[in-house]
C-alpha cells in the first residue's frame, strides 16, 4: 500500500472523505457568546416586523383624505391633538381635521393614514396646537405598517448558517437571548517527525521548529473547531497507532502533518496496512501534497495532510476546513468554497501530471481580474504563504498556461474573497 497507491481526483478525495462525517449535536449558548457559531435550527420570526403600525419619520400622522389640495400658496390647517414619543402609545384617535405630532419609530394613532415630515409643514421647530401642511398625501404614505418585513412565523435563518452580526441583530429583534448552535467539534491534532522542535527551542543541526501545527490550529478555530494540541507519536509504527488510538478518545477528528510519504520513517503510511484501519484514500491529483491521507480508525476520522508546510497547508484547505465545517453544520461546509475564473498574470509551464495549486495574490484591472502566482512553487515554501489570498489552479498535462490565459481560481483567504465579489 505504501508504494502502490491509487490515485483519485480532488473531488472523489473529498466525497470520500466527508461521507464519513456527520454534524455535531447542539447546545443552547447566549446570544452574546454566538457570533461565528452555526445555527442547529431554523429561527422564525416570535412577532411581526415591525411589530405594530409606526412612523419611519418625525412628523405629522394626518387623516390623507384631509390633506386634498394642500400646497406650499394654500397650506392646510389641522389641528394637533397629542405628541408621541417612539415607545409610546397613543392615547387619541385621529378624527376629521387632526393630526397627531410623532416621532420616528413611534406607534401610529388609529385613524391616521399618512405621515408628513416636519420640513414639509409650515414653522417645521414650533410646536404649536395647530400645523400646516404644505402638500398633500396619498393614503398609506410614509408609513411602516405592521409586519410589512417579515410576518410573525416566517424563517428569518436557517439552520447551517454562520452566525454573523447581521444575525445577532435578528436574533436579538426576536428576542433569542438563547440560541441553538451546533457543538463545535474537538480536532485533534498531532505533529509527526522526530525533527521538529517547539517553537521556544533552539535550533540544533538537522532539525527545524514545528509551522504546521500552529497553522493548522488557527485554521481549524477559524472554521468553528476546537484545536486540540497532542504531542508525542512514536515512529515505530505499534507504538505509533497505540498512541492514535489514545488521541482518538478524546476528539472528533484526527488531523496530523507528515509522515505520509514513502519514507522508511512516515508512520502514517505504515497504518494504511493494518487490518483494523480503513483507508480512505492515501494518493489524490494535486500537486503539492498528493500523498494526502484519509483513515477511519476507531471509527473517528484521521485526516493525514503532508509534512511540506505549502502542501500542508493546501490539504489544510481543501479537505480540513470542509471536514470541520461538515462537523459543524456548517451549509456551505462540504466545498472547500466558490472557484472564479483570472488571467493568468504571468506564464507557468512547468508540466503536472495532476492540477498544480499554485498560491497567489488577485489583483484587478480595467474590470478584469488577474492572478498572480507566488514567485516559488516549491511545495516545502512557506514564506510567500502569508500573503497569499487564493490558488491558481494549473490543469494537468502537457504545458501548463501561459500569461493571458484565463485559469480556475480557488480563494482561500476571506479578504480578497469579499473583495472580488464586489
Ligand atoms: N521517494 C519519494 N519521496 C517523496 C515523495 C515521493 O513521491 N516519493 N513525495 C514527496 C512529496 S510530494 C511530499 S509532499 C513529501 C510528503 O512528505 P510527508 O508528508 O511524509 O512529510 P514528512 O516526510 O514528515 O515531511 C516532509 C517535509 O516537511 C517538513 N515538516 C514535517 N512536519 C512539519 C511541521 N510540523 N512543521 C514544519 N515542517 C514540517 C519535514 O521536515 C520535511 O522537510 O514527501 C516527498 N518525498
Ligand atoms: O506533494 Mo509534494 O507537496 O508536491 O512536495
Ligand atoms: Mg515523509
Amino acid at each position: 500500500m505504501r508504494f502502490h497507491r491509487q490515485t483519485i481526483s480532488v473531488e472523489e478525495a473529498t466525497r470520500r472523505l466527508l461521507s464519513e462525517l456527520e454534524r455535531q449535536g447542539e447546545e443552547q449558548i447566549a446570544i452574546y457568546e454566538a457570533a461565528g457559531r452555526i445555527l442547529a435550527r431554523d429561527i422564525t420570526a416570535t412577532c411581526d416586523l415591525p411589530p405594530f403600525d409606526r412612523s419611519p419619520l418625525d412628523g405629522f400622522a394626518v387623516r390623507a383624505a384631509d390633506t386634498a389640495g394642500a400646497s406650499a400658496d394654500r397650506p392646510v390647517t389641522l389641528e394637533v391633538v397629542e405628541t408621541i414619543a417612539a415607545g409610546e402609545v397613543p392615547r387619541i384617535a385621529l378624527g376629521p381635521g387632526k393630526a397627531t405630532r410623532i416621532m420616528t419609530g413611534a406607534m401610529l394613532p388609529e385613524g391616521a393614514d399618512a405621515v408628513i415630515m416636519f420640513e414639509q409643514t409650515e414653522q417645521p421647530g414650533q410646536l404649536a396646537r395647530e400645523v400646516r401642511l404644505k402638500r398633500s398625501l396619498r393614503a398609506g404614505e410614509n408609513l411602516s405598517r405592521r409586519g410589512e418585513e417579515v410576518p410573525a412565523g416566517s424563517v428569518v435563518a436557517k439552520a447551517g448558517e454562520r452566525i454573523n452580526p447581521g444575525t445577532l441583530a435578528i436574533l436579538a429583534t426576536f428576542g433569542y437571548k438563547w440560541v441553538p448552535v451546533v457543538k463545535k467539534p474537538r480536532i485533534g491534532l498531532l505533529s509527526t517527525g522526530p525533527e521538529l522542535l517547539g517553537i521556544d527551542e533552539p535550533l540544533v543541526p538537522g532539525k527545524i521548529r514545528n509551522s504546521n501545527a500552529i497553522m493548522l490550529a488557527a485554521m481549524i478555530a477559524e472554521a468553528g473547531g476546537i484545536p486540540v494540541m497532542l504531542e508525542g507519536l512514536p515512529d515505530e509504527p505499534a507504538a505509533a497507532k497505540a498512541r492514535l488510538a489514545a488521541c482518538l478518545e478524546d476528539v472528533d477528528m484526527l488531523v496530523t502533518s507528515g509522515g505520509v510519504s514513502v519514507g522508511d520513517f512516515d508512520v502514517i503510511a505504515s497504518l494504511a496496512d493494518e487490518p483494523d484501519v480503513a483507508l480512505l484514500f492515501n494518493k489524490v491529483a494535486m500537486r503539492p501534497g498528493s500523498p494526502t491521507t484519509a483513515l477511519r480508525y476507531q471509527n473517528k476520522l484521521i485526516c493525514a495532510l503532508s509534512g511540506n508546510p505549502g502542501a500542508c497547508f493546501l490539504g489544510a484547505c481543501l479537505f480540513l476546513l470542509p471536514a470541520v465545517r461538515t462537523l459543524s453544520g456548517e451549509q456551505t461546509g462540504a466545498s472547500p468554497g466558490p472557484t472564479i475564473w483570472a488571467t493568468l498574470g504571468e506564464t507557468y509551464d512547468k508540466p503536472c501530471p495532476y492540477p498544480r495549486y499554485l498560491r497567489g495574490r488577485l489583483t484587478e484591472e480595467g474590470g478584469r481580474l488577474y492572478v498572480w502566482p507566488d514567485w516559488n512553487h516549491k511545495a516545502g515554501n512557506l514564506c510567500t504563504m502569508s500573503m497569499s489570498e487564493c490558488f491558481a489552479i494549473i490543469p494537468p498535462g502537457g504545458r501548463g498556461k501561459q500569461a493571458g490565459e484565463l485559469v480556475e481560481v480557488l480563494p482561500h483567504a476571506m479578504p480578497s474573497w469579499e473583495r472580488v465579489q464586489v
